[in-house]
């Protein structure tokens, strides 16, 4: 977890995230704090047929709540992708969730708008495209079945809820991995900090890692990250300019994929979805906002301003 802490806004107050009426003017866009940000944006602005986005999901586009099954798209966040993405070059959502888990708790399917989205699961390990409706995807790691034998002991041994209600904290992601959430224990940063040890011992002994996210340690298969897949998707879509926007830990990667391929001459802007569970993202994004809803108004703004010009 990152060290708790306000990850203020840094730009003016968002819009709500309902449309705006056909005759309201454009809603003021926020000022990136880095020229490589205020760059980022100029360049979207101007040339949206050579930018793509690619959004995380949880905390980003979905507010977080205790329960992962209950998460759903922020409110007016389809809507606002459904007028910005049709501009854009392409868009994706990249997620830790399985693809199709994403594509269900958004409501991405079948939208007007949307019919060119990717939804890059697993970290990127899965594929789901809107075109198709198919999802592409590596046979699972026999690491995972391993672990979902051992893993009742180790949780047993922590003492962490001394057998109460173990079971809602572990989310079984289609048999690809499991993540086991401390949100809903009664010492939710104790319990993550207890069962990091073991939990990494256990994914060791199965070829396995441990991504560590808001209140969550989850074990995946090595050999993947949000950065790898963000670098392959740009590069495949040929963008000239990307807009990232994430929250957690495991958008780091990608927060590095876009400055290194800054570094290299793409324009780009990353988006920290603010909160006081993670503050790393917030020290190194071009613009901090008040969590998915900030993210939907910056998305509708954007939209906005493509729409009037
Ligand atoms: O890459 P993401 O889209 O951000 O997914 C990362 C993990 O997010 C989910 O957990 C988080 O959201 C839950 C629902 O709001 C919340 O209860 C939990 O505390 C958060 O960590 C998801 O459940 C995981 O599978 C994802 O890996």
């Amino acid at each position: 977890m990152g060290s708790p802490g306000n990850a203020a806004p840094n730009s003016e107050p968002t819009p709500s995230s309902a449309p705006p009426p056909d005759t309201a003017p454009p809603r003021a866009l926020p000022t990136p704090r880095t020229a490589a940000g205020r760059n980022g944006l100029a360049a979207l602005l101007a040339r949206p047929e050579r930018a793509v986005i690619a959004l995380d999901f949880d905390g980003t586009l979905a507010d977080i709540v205790p329960d992962p099954e209950k998460a759903r798209a922020h409110g007016g966040a389809v809507a606002a992708l459904g007028r910005l993405v049709p501009r854009l070059k392409a868009a994706a959502v990249i997620t830790g969730r399985p693809a199709t888990v994403a594509v269900r708790l958004g409501g991405f399917d079948s939208v007007p708008g949307l019919d060119h989205l990717t939804v890059l699961g697993h970290y990127g390990a899965e594929r789901w495209e809107a075109a198709t409706g198919t999802v592409h995807a590596p046979p699972p790691h026999p690491g995972i079945a391993a672990i979902q034998a051992e893993l009742p002991g180790v949780l047993d041994a922590s003492g962490v809820w001394r057998g109460t209600w173990v079971e809602t904290a572990v989310e079984r992601k289609g048999g690809r991995a499991i993540a086991i959430h401390t949100r809903r224990a009664t010492d939710p940063q104790g319990a993550f900090d207890q069962l990091r040890g073991p939990l990494a011992a256990l994914a060791e002994r199965h070829g396995l890692i441990v991504e560590p996210g808001r209140f969550v340690l989850e074990l995946r298969p090595p050999g993947m990250d949000k950065g790898v897949a963000l670098a392959d998707w740009i590069h495949e879509t040929g963008a000239a300019t990307v807009l990232y926007a994430g929250d957690d830990l495991g958008d780091l990667a990608a927060f590095g994929a876009v400055e290194k391929l800054r570094s290299e001459g793409l324009t780009g802007i990353l988006v920290c979805s603010g909160s006081d569970e993670v503050t790393e993202l917030a020290d190194r994004a071009d613009l901090v906002v008040d969590g998915p809803k900030g993210v939907v108004g910056l998305l509708g703004t954007v939209a906005d301003h493509l729409t009037e010009s």
